[in-house]
Order: structure tokens, then C-alpha cells, then sequence
């Protein structure tokens, strides 16, 4: 075990990189940088960034006040908070910052909307902004502005509504910056969608749809279909509000007009963001238990079990709390993630790591997320000494020995936990703009260090209800491992 908590180092100043963090690095084999008998670690990841940022939409457009517990608070899910005040909707903070009360307004123009790099929010929120009488402006990170919108602007159109973008506002055709224009009120009815780039093209149409006149039957149009579980979750969440969709028939979802019932809702804690913790567990070896783990669940991160049991590990679910064991020895694996995009860049790092090669497939569609994530794990893989190569819709990955290098992050959450994941096992690994993992995850290296057990972290200190029962499972563990609990910020 390294034996100081990591810690940010600036750049001089003429650097005109962002700070790195010096990954902390472990091995199983004794003194000094070593955990005896491997990790064991109790981690509470904070609420789903999908289901949050899902569920607040619904919450804006429903029939009256509700309240979201569990809530994630990240950058993603509070520019949708502001995005939605900013409209008219009235949000305010419970005992806990993670308890929201909701209370809908007709949605209100004259507004401007910061997506930041948030797909949630700038797939989401236009339809939401159609509604209104007058213009919402959205725009976003200099990174946001080169993620595809166009099918979603064009879905609108179609649908009746007015949307300016391109040159006049500054940007590119079908990218951020634009306005949508509303008029009060949206036709709705039937609307192809080309969503082979993003499913939250489908996702964000459908979340508004109960709230247009007709309701809206959306037809997917394109040869791929991403994140299909994403799609499900947006279906699941929309019946729970008492709104009938129809997905009987293949790549068509038919949403009815009708109101969406308020409600108090507890979130899933998001599965994607565990994925680095319980990969931890086959790096490292030892094991790692993620809490609030749901029996059944719309999130993609409920494949991990499979994927992370097929790489060497073993998985258990039990009462609610996921259990990865490794022994540190990782297998290669071929795997299509179309239905699961979000969880590559965690596999490739698990992936690099491994004793045979890899080869991930289906998504493409990666190069249009936080930033061009196959060009990105090919090159930062790369920089380790990793052999890491792009395919036409994916990567194959060949282990190398790797060293230690500044591993860049491109404003991506996933590549800076993907370069915690490779620091373990590789010595000098140096996470640049490790901070980018508040879109989703805040208090990332804290939780990291915590895992691990460093010196000077608050291992058996936790948020959340299910703190007794976890600390006590840690304490109960007959092991010679670092045991640590450690939960949401
Ligand atoms: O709807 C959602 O909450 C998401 C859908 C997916 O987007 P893509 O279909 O663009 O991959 C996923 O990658 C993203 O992290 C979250
Ligand atoms: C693709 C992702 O995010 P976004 O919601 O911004 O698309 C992600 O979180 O991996």
C-alpha cells in the first residue's frame, strides 16, 4: 500500500496542462505499497446519473410536487437542476443535498440552458423547452458543441417545432449552440430518428412525449441501436409515472398523451460508477462489495457481474450488496458493449491489465461521447506502453508491460477512473484533471483512497442508509486485507 493518501500536483505555471494526481499503485507482495491478502473494501457509490437526471425531468413535467431521495449531485445532474429552474421549475434541497423536492411550473421561455458536457441534459432538455411559450438558448463545454444533436433538432421540427442552430448562432448545423422556440404547446405524432449515434435521442423525445397533444410514436430509423438498456430505463421510468408506452413492435415506441403522476422515489445508486471499485478487486485481488445493489434493474451496469466473472473475478449478490473477488489474475475478453458503451473504457483499462488480448465491439458510437473515447483509450493506452488499437467499432487490446506516464483525460470521467484502474497495478501513473470525475462521481480520488485504505482517509465512515449494516459486514470479515468502508460523499 503506498503510504500517504493520494494527492493533486499542479503543473509550473508555464504548463498549460491541467494537474495530475498521482494514482496511487498497490501489490499483494508485502512491505511498503502492498495489500497482504488483497483489497477489502465496502464502497457506496452515490445515485445513478441516468435515473436522476431522468427522473427529475419527469418530476418537472408532472401533475404536481415530488420528491427524489438518493439523488445524484454532480456537475451532470445540477446543470439539469438548473436547466429545469431556469424554466420554471422549482427545485430546493431537502435534510441531505441527495433528497430533492420538485415542484412543476408551466415550462417558461426567455431561458438559457448550460448542458455543460452533459448528453442527459442536452438530449433531454429540448423537448422540455418545446413546450414553452418563447426561446430557451442551450449551449455548452467547447467538448459539447461537437456532440451529434441533429436528429433530436430534426425530431422537433418535424414535430412542429421551431429550432435555430448553426451559423447564425455560431455554431455547426444540428450541434450546440441553438434555441428551440416553442409556442406553448407540441403536435406531437409521428417522427423518425436516426439514434445510431446516441440512444438519448430516443430517450429525451420520449420523456417529454406524454405532455405533447398527440403523444408521439417514434420510429428508430438507423442500422445500430446503442445503450438499448438506457431506452428500457426511459420505458420503465414513463410506466412507473402512470404513462402508457407501447414497445411491443421493434425499434418503435408509441407514448400517449396523459399526465405524469408525482411521485417519491427512492434512486438506484449508479452501477456504471462502480465498475472501477469492483474491477479493483480483480487488479488488486482481494474483494470489493458495491451496496445497494438492485435485485433487478434497467441500468446497463448490471451486466458487470457477467463481464467482470468472464475477466477472471467472481460475483455475488447478497442482500442487496455485490461482491467482486479476483485473485489478481485478469482474463482478455471479447465482448460486444453496445447495450453497455458507458462501461468500456473501464473494461479496456481491466482489459490492458489482462493476460490475453481483448477485443471490445459494437460501439462506435463512443466516438461521439465526453470526447472520441476509442481515439482516446487507444492513445493514452498507448502512452503507457500498452498496445491498444481501434477497430472500425472498437478497440482490440493486446497486454504489454506498461510504466508510468501522464495518462490525459480529455474532460472524460470515465477515462480519469479508467487511469486509476491502470495506477494500481502500474507504478507512475499520473491521472491528468482527475477533478473531471464530478460529472458524475464527486469525490472520486476520496472514495479511491478510501478503497485502499490510505492512511489519513476515514475508512468506516459512510453516507446513506445502509452505513450499520455494511460497516458491520466489513468488521465481521475474517481477513488480513485492508478493510475499508466507504461510501458516497
Ligand atoms: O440515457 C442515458 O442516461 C445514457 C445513455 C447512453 O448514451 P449513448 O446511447 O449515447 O451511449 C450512455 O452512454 C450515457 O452514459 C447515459
Ligand atoms: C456517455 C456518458 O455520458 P453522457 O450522459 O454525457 O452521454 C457517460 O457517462 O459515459
Amino acid at each position: 500500500m503506498t503510504d500517504m493518501p493520494s494527492t493533486a500536483t499542479e503543473p509550473a505555471h508555464d504548463d498549460p496542462r491541467p494537474p495530475v494526481w498521482e494514482a496511487p499503485s498497490v501489490s499483494r507482495a508485502g512491505g511498503a505499497g502492498s495489500v497482504r491478502g488483497g483489497l477489502d473494501a465496502i464502497v457506496e457509490v452515490p445515485g445513478s446519473k441516468s435515473l436522476t437526471n431522468r427522473l427529475l425531468v419527469l418530476a418537472a413535467l408532472a401533475d404536481g410536487p415530488g420528491v427524489l431521495r438518493g439523488a445524484l449531485r454532480s456537475r451532470d445532474a445540477d446543470l439539469m437542476i438548473a436547466g429545469l429552474r431556469s424554466m420554471g421549475t422549482t427545485v430546493t434541497e431537502g435534510d441531505v443535498p441527495s433528497t430533492l423536492h420538485v415542484t412543476p411550473a408551466p415550462v417558461s421561455g426567455g431561458a438559457t440552458v448550460d448542458c455543460g458536457l452533459a448528453g442527459t441534459v442536452m438530449r433531454f432538455l429540448p423537448p422540455v423547452a418545446a413546450l414553452a411559450s418563447g426561446p430557451v438558448r442551450f449551449d455548452g463545454d467547447a467538448g459539447a458543441r461537437v456532440r451529434p444533436m441533429g436528429p433530436v433538432l430534426d425530431g422537433l421540427r418535424s414535430l412542429g417545432v421551431r429550432v435555430d442552430d448553426g451559423a447564425p448562432l455560431g455554431g455547426e448545423p444540428g450541434h450546440l449552440p441553438f434555441t428551440v422556440v416553442g409556442h406553448g404547446s407540441v403536435r406531437g405524432g409521428a417522427v423518425d430518428v436516426d439514434a445510431s449515434a446516441s440512444s438519448q435521442f430516443v430517450s429525451g423525445l420520449l420523456l417529454a412525449a406524454a405532455r405533447f397533444d398527440q403523444g408521439l410514436v417514434l420510429r428508430h430509423t438507423g442500422r445500430t441501436l446503442p445503450s438499448l438498456p438506457h431506452i428500457e430505463m426511459t420505458v420503465a421510468v414513463l410506466r412507473d409515472a402512470g404513462v402508457a408506452v407501447d414497445d411491443s413492435r421493434d425499434a418503435i415506441w408509441q407514448v400517449a398523451p396523459g399526465p405524469i403522476a408525482a411521485r417519491d422515489l427512492q434512486v438506484e445508486p449508479d452501477l456504471s460508477n462502480a465498475a472501477p471499485f469492483l474491477a479493483a478487486a480483480l487488479i488488486v485481488g482481494g474483494r470489493v462489495s458495491v451496496t445497494g445493489w438492485p435485485t433487478s434493474t434497467t441500468q446497463p451496469g448490471a451486466l458487470l457481474p457477467d463481464l467482470l466473472t468472464r475477466m477472471g473475478g467472481a460475483a455475488e449478490l447478497r442482500d442487496g450488496v455485490l461482491t467482486v473477488t479476483g485473485s489478481g489474475e485478469i482474463h482478455g475478453i471479447d465482448v460486444d458493449l453496445r447495450a453497455a458503451g458507458e462501461l468500456a473504457p473501464n473494461i479496456a483499462a481491466l482489459a490492458a491489465l489482462a493476460g490475453s488480448p481483448s477485443r471490445l465491439r459494437g460501439i462506435a458510437h463512443l466516438r461521439g461521447h465526453e470526447t472520441d473515447r476509442l481515439a482516446a483509450l487507444a492513445t493514452e493506452i498507448t502512452r503507457l506502453g500498452g498496445r491498444c488499437e481501434q477497430t472500425s467499432d472498437g478497440l482490440v487490446i493486446t497486454p504489454r508491460p506498461l510504466h508510468g506516464a501522464v495518462f490525459r483525460t480529455y474532460h472524460d470521467h470515465r477515462m480519469a477512473t479508467s487511469g486509476a484502474m491502470l495506477g494500481l497495478r502500474v507504478p507512475g501513473v499520473q491521472v491528468e484533471d482527475v477533478a473531471t470525475t464530478a460529472k458524475t462521481l464527486p469525490g472520486f480520488t476520496g472514495l479511491w483512497d478510501r478503497m485502499l485504505g490510505l492512511p489519513g482517509t476515514t475508512a468506516g465512515t459512510t453516507a446513506g442508509t445502509t452505513t450499520g449494516t455494511a460497516a458491520g459486514t466489513a468488521a465481521d470479515r475474517d481477513s488480513c486485507g485492508a478493510a475499508a468502508t466507504v461510501g458516497a460523499p
